[in-house]
């Protein structure tokens, strides 16, 4: 797409004039919607004229740009804003807009400079926000505005500065208004497509959905890096690129699109059923020959086929129609092998055979080119007939040159150099040592190489002329050959790219099988309603490190808990269970297999975490403040479809306040109704939440502990849950464990002890008497040895030092 000039934007098919929408209330667009495409990434927000409310939707890995396409059909926005700067797909997509007859948005391009991110942030921070705080600074105006929006979504971030414009061009909302008077924006909502699960970035990382690492033996930056520890990383024993990319595609969009999932869960079954074992090794051998269809489809419409290249679309091809074959003789009652068998069409075995019987993949390899077999082009078959009878001619040759040649040299062979032609070869004498000892009477010198000459003789000359042409000729006739091949190849690529994609699905299908049936995970019922059991559910990363795992229910739904506050000391496994049940949601949602014995999971609609704090640079926050950012944003957006995870809330500043936040937090779902509230999962080490009985009374209510036990002096983690809350933190055994010195552990046990039965606590840091008499007196005496007569001295200053140096001490 060409680059927009200057700041004014263009307009790309309107559906109706300026002029006419003021004529008109009711035609003026009502919805605009803003949008980037990167990288594969798409970032989007859009404002709704009728409720005045702008709706951001978190960056999502949208390659092929069908989110986009869902959300323009979902939003049907009027006006589509976006950059003069596009990728091709992008542009492409924006110019089949134009082409509905029945839906035929305007589309507004801005200079990409109007999508920058300072420009974004500038110009939200100058928008008309009815709802911000009224005492709010210039100051505290981002770190507030980063909680009402993800300001992780850079792409999105820089949307809105472009749709902030456009509004603001328009005067939207406001033409009748005073110019001062800006577009005003009442509410920030996340958007999310209706079966879309809203899962952000901070979610991903903290619950090691994918963790990247640098490997430790590589030293390069960018290619060294792996994937860690991760779900992902478990999960995919994808054996094809195109398996694996595909497979974090669907860990990158979740979804409660039922039928997607049952289509992934009857796969995945079939696969760890143990009588399907020999199917699973058949395809899992043909996957890995699934190379990339359309980089190879483009070297062959640019006619830059390699050898190598026919060679791994034979071995696809041929892999392709093994996975047909034996897909067609499993139960056709499974969509996707209904798929396979249909769609991986006899073009496939067509392509196979013609490859076989055309390519000489040996000679090919040999000759680095592309070669024919015999009893394909008869042309061909007749010249490469005359070149096989050439070495015995040309031995003739060159035993009659070696007889008009000096007879000091022994021997002499006449060889083909393609583009170059015959030539006359000897072997380098002693004698021959400087360039002019090369020339021969009759011969035309040509080069040295290694430790033979090279010449041209008449005779090599005249075998130019009669078989010269004879390489080119083959070369030429089998490069047509492999242009008519390509041809045929390119003709059925739309079969090839079906390949592409449902072997891709079947490969992750597979991996996830192969994970299920290693580790014993159980497929989950799936339930349209909102509720969440599990039995005897596991970490999945965790379980693969430790030697012991601890198992534990779940069971949260309208009726039963669905905040649940769990209180333990610390390393009891709060936050691993925390983990473990959001984990288990999202494989769920992707429909894998989880680590439980059983589960039963409802449609969850996003999965919000408060835990470990994260760096942000983006916007310069403190720990505390991110933490209060997240929180936010989980009481905005959750609803009563989506799952809570909260680790350590509010111990980021004075115990008291964040104690208070706290209560008020978990008090705001408590008030809500049951099916407004969402999973809340808390996990906290202030005990005196319950202990104090802070809480409002609400059946929704839960509260859960892990089982300890107390073994002589040492701690015993159980990692069991109960119901009930924690007794004693039993800080001072988990500080003896972390080898806190003993002294140290003892003063702590008795501070705690005065401090709760409210004694007074002693000073143990206090100088001893003597320690104070010494100093006393070395007082007195530098006092005593003061010269008062010096008119240097300055006895103000000398008392407020020394007073400073004895309270100091
Ligand atoms: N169910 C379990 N089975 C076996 N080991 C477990 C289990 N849960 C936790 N652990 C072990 O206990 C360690 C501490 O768990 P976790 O981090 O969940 O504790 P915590 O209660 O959240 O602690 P803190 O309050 O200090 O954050 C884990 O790293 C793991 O080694």
């Amino acid at each position: 797409m060409e680059g927009a000039t200057g700041a004014e934007e263009r307009t790309i098919t309107p559906p109706v004039t300026s002029l006419q929408r003021d004529e008109d209330e009711e035609e003026s667009p009502d919805v605009y919607l803003s949008v980037l495409a990167q990288h594969g990434q798409v970032g989007l927000s859009y404002y709704d004229g009728k409720d005045y409310v702008l709706h951001y939707m978190p960056d999502v890995a949208d390659r092929n740009l069908q989110i986009l396409s869902r959300v323009i059909q979902e939003v049907s926005p009027q006006v589509v804003i976006t950059s003069a700067k596009q990728e091709s797909s992008m542009a492409q997509f924006i110019r089949s807009l134009g082409c509905n007859p029945d839906y035929r948005p305007e589309v507004v391009v801005y200079p990409n400079s109007d999508f920058g991110l300072e420009v974004g942030k500038q110009r939200l921070l100058a928008a008309n926000l009815p709802f911000l705080p009224p005492a709010i600074t210039e100051k505290e105006k981002l770190p507030y505005l980063s909680s009402c929006l993800s300001f992780d979504s850079v792409l999105m971030l820089r949307t809105v500065g472009a749709l902030l414009k456009c509004l603001d061009r328009r005067r939207v909302g406001v033409e009748l208004e005073d110019s001062s008077v800006g577009v005003p924006i009442l509410q920030f909502r996340i958007y999310t497509l209706i079966d879309m699960v809203c899962v952000d970035r901070d979610t991903y990382s903290v619950l090691q959905i994918f963790k990247s690492e640098l490997h430790p033996s590589v030293y390069k930056l960018q290619s060294g890096e792996k994937e860690g520890l991760s779900l992902f990383g478990i999960l995919n024993r994808c054996k094809s690129k195109f398996g694996s990319k595909l497979l974090r595609q669907w860990f990158l969009q979740p979804t409660r699109d039922m039928t997607v999932l049952r289509r992934r869960q009857e796969v995945v079954k079939f696969f760890t059923s143990p009588c399907n074992l020999e199917t699973f090794r058949i395809l899992q051998g043909c996957l890995r020959n699934i190379r990339s269809i359309p980089t190879l489809l483009h070297r062959m419409a640019l006619s830059h086929t390699k050898v190598h290249d026919w060679q791994s679309l034979y071995k696809m091809v041929y892999s392709a129609v093994c996975i047909r074959d034996t897909v067609r003789s499993l139960s056709q009652s499974i969509k996707l092998f209904q798929e396979i068998s249909a769609d991986f069409t006899d073009d496939l075995f067509y392509i196979a055979s013609l490859i076989s019987k055309v390519v000489d993949f040996e000679s090919s390899m040999a000759e680095n080119r592309f070669t024919i077999k015999p009893n394909v082009d008869p042309a061909v078959d007749e010249k490469k007939r005359r070149m096989m009878g050439l070495p015995d001619f040309l031995t003739e040759v060159a035993q009659s040159e070696l007889e008009h040649l000096d007879s000091r040299i022994p021997s002499c062979c006449v060889i083909y150099i393609p583009l170059i032609g015959f030539l006359l070869s000897i072997p380098r004498l002693p004698s021959m040592v400087q360039k002019e000892n090369f020339e021969i009477d009759g011969l035309d010198f040509m080069f040295l190489s290694g430790e033979r000459l090279h010449y041209r003789s008449e005779k090599t000359k005249g075998l130019d002329d009669l078989l010269g042409d004879l390489h080119c000729d083959i070369r030429d006739l089998e490069t047509s050959v492999m242009t008519q091949l390509q041809n045929v190849v390119l003709q059925r690529s739309s079969c090839l790219y079906k390949v592409l994609s449902l072997s891709a699905e079947l490969d992750c299908l597979m991996a996830m099988a192969l994970a299920s049936q290693e580790y014993g995970y159980s497929c989950p019922i799936l339930t349209p309603n909102s509720s969440l059991r599990l039995s005897q559910a596991r970490h999945p990363l965790l379980e693969l490190c430790s030697p012991v795992f601890v198992s534990n229910p779940l069971v949260s739904s309208d009726t039963e808990g669905k905040v649940k506050v769990l209180t333990g000391p610390n390393s009891s496994g709060k936050s691993i269970y925390l983990k473990q049940v959001g984990l288990i949601v999202f494989m769920a949602l992707i429909g894998s297999d989880v680590p439980a014995k059983e589960a039963e999971i409802g449609l969850v609609d996003g999965i919000f975490t408060r835990m470990q704090s994260r760096e942000s640079v983006s916007v310069g926050l403190s720990t505390f403040m991110i933490d209060l950012n997240q929180m936010a944003y989980a009481l905005k957006e959750s609803t009563g479809d989506s799952l809570v995870l909260i680790d350590e809330f509010g111990k980021g500043t004075n115990t008291v306040d964040g104690l208070s936040l706290l209560t008020a937090c978990i008090s705001h779902w408590l008030v809500r109704s049951a099916d407004q509230c969402p999973h809340v999962l808390l996990a906290t080490n202030f005990h005196s939440l319950l202990q104090l009985g802070l809480l409002p009374f609400s059946p929704m209510l839960s509260l859960l502990t892990f089982e300890t036990a107390i073994d002589g002096e040492e701690l015993v983690f159980l990692y069991q849950l109960k119901e009930g809350i924690c007794q004693s933190s039993y800080a001072a055994n988990i500080a003896k464990l972390a080898g806190v010195p003993t002294e140290l552990v003892h003063r702590g046990i008795e501070v705690s002890e005065l401090y709760r039965t409210g004694k007074t606590i002693k000073r143990i840091d206090r100088p001893t008497n003597d320690q104070h008499n010494i100093k006393c007196n070395s007082m007195v005496e530098k006092f005593l040895s003061l010269d008062l007569e010096d008119p240097s001295l300055d006895l103000q200053r000398y008392f407020k030092e020394e007073v400073l140096a004895f309270s100091d001490d």
